[in-house]
């Protein structure tokens, strides 16, 4: 999927809304444990219900790497679902990788041409070398971690390094690799003020913002800070939608929660016009 696409789709939807899949057995409806692949049961259902409200979906791949080859199995129903019911739908497989060049390859073949998905999340800590493999692919896209929702995220991202923080080091060197058009950015919605200075560095690229809902971010800030003319931004929430029922109801109440939060995206929408 190209941007345009994808700006697209938000522009129909009135929303800028991905959803995570970090499917837990543990928290599915007990009623799924009697399907023969409950993980894939409780995503389907899921995105059923939801996929007027939103246009991404993002599995976060531990999920499913926790349960071996079973695990794998679900992960690549859910894509394969996606991608024939909801082509519309942007995929981001949330896996975090990163490695040299090479192992690197085999990771953008694994995620891009196996499974199929349209992006992957990226670690930049190893480098060009680690990251360049994966921006080769075309219409594909390399999600760069840069400042991180969670607390860690002081531990080195916004420790100066040559006189400037990690993660402002991160967006302009990462801007000068080859094919940097295909590259988007985390920046966790518990850390909205900083938008302000990372939109002067990458003024018009896609950022995708975890931490709203269950890590208490909050949208209308990081859409204060970070929204572009073409919204550049596509927020995730995760446990606040799939898990704010765990009981029969849990479809209908996830498409409540994503309405909710499609509605302010549509009042955010609004000012850009
Ligand atoms: O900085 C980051 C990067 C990734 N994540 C991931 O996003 C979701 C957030 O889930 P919630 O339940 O909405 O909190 C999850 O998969 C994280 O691994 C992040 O939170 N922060």
């Amino acid at each position: 999927m190209t941007n345009k696409q994808l700006v697209d789709q938000i522009r129909i939807k009135q929303s800028f809304l991905c959803i995570g899949l970090d499917v837990d057995i543990n928290k599915i409806p007990k009623h799924l444990l009697l399907e023969e692949d409950p993980l894939f049961a409780f995503n389907k259902a899921i995105i059923d219900a939801t996929n007027h409200l939103c246009v991404a979906y993002k599995p976060n791949i531990a999920f499913y790497e926790a349960h071996g080859l079973k695990g794998w199995k679900s992960l690549e129903k859910t894509i394969q679902y996606l991608n024939t019911h909801y082509p519309e739908q942007f995929t981001i497989a949330d896996a975090k990788r990163g490695d040299i060049g090479n192992t690197s390859s085999m990771y953008a073949k694994a995620f891009f041409e196996d499974l199929g998905f349209d992006s992957v999340t990226i670690s930049p800590y190893m480098g060009k070398d680690s990251v360049e493999p994966f921006l080769e692919v075309e219409d594909k896209h390399t999600i760069l971690l840069a400042l991180t929702s969670n607390e860690g995220a002081y531990d080195f991202q916004t420790q100066m390094v040559d006189g400037i923080e990690l993660y402002k080091k991160v967006l302009v060197t990462s801007k000068t690799y080859k094919n940097a058009e295909n590259l988007m950015y985390v920046i966790g919605a518990t850390k909205a003020t900083f938008l302000k200075d990372i939109r002067k560095i990458i003024p018009d690229s896609f950022l995708l913002v975890p931490g709203v809902g269950a890590q208490g971010g909050s949208l209308s800030e990081v859409c204060k800070y970070g929204m572009t003319k073409d919204v550049g931004l596509l927020i995730n929430s995760s446990r606040g939608i799939i898990y704010a029922s765990k009981g029969i109801d849990f479809a209908e109440v996830a498409r409540v929660k994503a309405e909710e939060l499609q509605v302010q995206m549509a009042i955010e929408l609004k000012k850009l016009i």
